[in-house]
C-alpha cells in the first residue's frame, strides 16, 4: 500500500509509551546462553569476497540463529548478528488511514531483509491474557500483545519498538519470525517482497480472537477477510454464518470498533466507506481482547531433544569425505544442517544410536566361507545404494520447493514434497536395516573362513619376536 506522508501529521501527539530496543525482563530473568549451548558456523572470512562472512549459507542463518559473539569465526565481519546490533531497515512512523499510526519504508528494502525487531515485555501467557482484558476495560483500542512461544507472550502496549505501530494486512508485505539469539526467543518483522519507499508496512497478525469487540479490517487487499482475527477459531465459532471464502457476517449485537470513525479529519479509505454504510447500527465502542500469533510456527525451545539429536548427527556427517558429497549432503539437508553445539560430546547418551558407525561390507563378505553368504549380503547392499541415490536425485529435485519454504514462510514444506522426502528416507533406511540383518544373520550362521596363518602382520611378527 503506498502512503502519502504529511509532514503535518508528524506533529500530532505520539500516544504514550516507553521507547525500548530490546525485550524488558520484567517477569523473568533474561537466560544467559550456556557454553554449550553456543552454535558456531562453519563459515570462513575472506578479505577479497565481503560476502563470504555469515550470508544465506551460514548454518546459523539457515537455522534462525545468530552468531554469538567471540565464538564466531569470521569475529568482527561476522553479518549474523542483526537483531544484537539493532541492524533496522530505515523507517518512518506515520498517520494511516483509519488505523491510527503505521509505518512506512523510508528506503528500498530486499526481500528478505530483517526490518525491525518486535520488542515489548516477555510475559507468562497467563499474564497476557489478564493484561489483555485489562486494557480492554480501560479503553485501550490497539492490541499490541503478541504471541512469543508456546508459554510467552510480548506486550508492547506500554514498552516497545518502533514494530509495534505496523498495521495489519490480509496481504502483507511482511512476516514475522522467530530467532534465536543468545539463548532467547526473539521476534523480527522480515520483508515478504521488496518494498519501495513511502510503502506502508503490514504483516498478517494471525490475531486469535478471544471475544469481545470485533475490529473492522481496513487492510484494503482484495482478499481482506472483514475483521481482525476473522480467520482465528474463537471468531469462527462465534460467526455462525462464517465458511471459508464467504465474506457474509453475523455482526447483528456483536461491538464493532473502527477506528475510521475516530478520526473525522481523515478521508476515510474506500474499505472503510463501503464497511460504513453497510452496517450504519453497529454500536462503536469497547476495545478488542486479541492477541498477535506470529506466522512463524517454528519451534526454538521447545524442541531441545530434538535438535540435539540433529545436531550430532549432522555433525556425523559432516566429517564424511569430499567422495560422498553428494549423498551426505543430501542426509546433512535432511537434518537441517544444524550447526555444531559447542562442547557436546558427539556420541553420547541419549544419542548414540543413532550416530552412524560404518560398516565396511567388502571385509565382512571376505570373512564368510560361502559364496551364497557372500552374494546376499552384496545384493543388499546394492539395493542399499540404490535408495541413496534415489534419496540423492529427489533431493536436487525438492530442494527449490524446501529454499523457498525457508525463504518465504516458516510454516510446514508443502505436504506433497515431505511425503516424498519422508518415503524416499524410509526406504534408505530400511534397505540399511535390511543390509545390517543381513550381515548379522550370516556372520552368526555362517561358518567363518579359516585363518590364514601364513599371513602374519608386521606387529604380530615383531612380537613374537621379542618373546
Ligand atoms: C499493533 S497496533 C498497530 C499500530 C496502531 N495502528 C497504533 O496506532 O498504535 C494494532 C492495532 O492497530 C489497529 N489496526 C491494525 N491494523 C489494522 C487494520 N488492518 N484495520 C483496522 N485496524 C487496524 C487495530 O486497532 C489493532 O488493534
Amino acid at each position: 500500500m503506498q502512503f502519502s506522508c504529511d509532514p503535518d501529521q508528524e506533529g500530532d501527539e505520539l500516544p504514550q509509551y516507553e521507547h525500548i530496543y530490546q525485550n524488558d525482563f520484567s517477569y523473568r530473568k533474561h537466560k544467559k546462553q550456556k557454553e554449550e549451548d553456543i552454535s558456531i558456523c562453519e563459515c570462513k572470512f575472506d578479505f577479497g569476497d565481503p560476502d563470504s562472512a555469515c550470508g544465506e549459507r551460514c548454518l546459523n542463518v539457515i537455522t534462525n540463529t545468530e552468531c554469538t559473539p567471540g565464538y564466531c569465526p569470521c569475529g568482527v565481519y561476522c553479518k549474523n548478528q542483526k537483531f544484537q546490533k539493532c541492524e533496522y531497515a530505515k523507517t518512518k512512523l506515520v498517520k494511516s488511514e483509519g488505523r491510527g499510526y503505521g509505518l512506512v519504508a523510508v528506503e528500498d528494502i530486499k526481500e528478505g531483509q530483517f526490518i525491525i525487531e518486535y520488542c515489548g515485555e516477555v510475559i507468562s501467557w497467563k499474564e497476557a491474557k489478564r493484561r489483555a482484558q485489562t486494557y480492554e476495560t480501560q479503553g485501550v483500542k490497539d492490541a499490541y500483545i503478541i504471541s512469543l512461544n508456546a508459554s510467552e507472550a510480548i506486550d508492547a502496549t506500554k514498552k516497545g519498538s518502533l514494530a509495534r505501530f505496523i498495521n495489519h494486512s490480509c496481504k502483507p508485505n511482511c512476516e514475522t519470525r522467530k530467532w534465536n539469539v543468545l539463548g532467547e526467543v526473539r521476534v523480527g518483522i522480515f520483508a515478504k517482497e521488496s518494498i519501495s519507499p513511502r510503502t506502508e508496512l503490514a504483516y498478517d497478525y494471525n490475531f486469535e480472537w478471544y471475544g469481545g469487540t470485533k475490529v473492522r479490517c481496513l487492510c484494503g487487499a482484495v482478499s481482506c477477510s472483514g475483521f481482525l482475527g476473522a480467520k482465528s477459531r474463537g471468531f469462527q465459532e462465534d460467526t455462525y454464518v462464517w465458511e471459508d471464502g464467504d465474506d457474509r457476517y453475523s455482526v447483528d449485537k456483536i461491538p464493532v470498533y473502527d477506528s475510521a470513525e475516530d478520526e473525522l479529519t481523515s478521508e476515510p479509505s474506500k474499505n472503510a466507506e463501503s464497511n460504513t454504510n453497510e452496517e450504519k447500527d453497529i454500536v462503536t465502542e469497547e476495545s478488542t481482547a486479541m492477541i498477535v500469533e506470529p506466522s512463524d510456527s517454528t519451534p526454538m525451545e521447545e524442541d531441545v531433544v530434538t535438535e540435539t539429536v540433529k545436531t550430532e548427527a549432522a555433525e556425523e556427517d559432516m566429517k564424511l569425505t569430499s567422495q560422498d558429497s553428494k549423498q551426505d549432503l543430501s542426509e546433512k539437508i535432511a537434518v537441517k544442517s544444524l550447526p555444531r553445539k559447542r562442547g557436546r560430546p558427539l556420541s553420547s547418551g541419549k544419542t548414540k544410536n543413532i550416530v552412524k558407525k560404518h560398516v565396511d561390507i567388502a571385509n565382512v563378505v571376505q570373512l564368510l566361507a560361502t559364496k551364497e553368504a557372500q552374494d546376499e549380503i552384496l545384493k543388499y547392499e546394492e539395493l542399499k545404494k540404490e535408495a541413496g541415490v534415489r534419496l540423492s536425485s529427489l533431493y536436487d529435485e525438492i530442494r527449490p520447493a524446501i529454499e523457498e519454504h525457508e525463504r518465504d514462510s516458516q510454516d510446514s514444506v508443502a505436504t506433497s514434497v515431505a511425503e516424498k522426502w519422508i518415503q524416499a528416507s524410509c526406504d534408505k533406511l530400511k534397505a540399511e536395516f535390511d543390509l545390517y540383518s543381513c550381515v548379522i544373520k550370516n556372520i552368526a550362521c555362517t561358518p567363518i573362513k579359516p585363518h590364514d596363518s601364513t599371513k602374519t602382520k608386521p606387529s604380530e611378527a615383531g612380537s613374537d619376536n621379542q618373546t
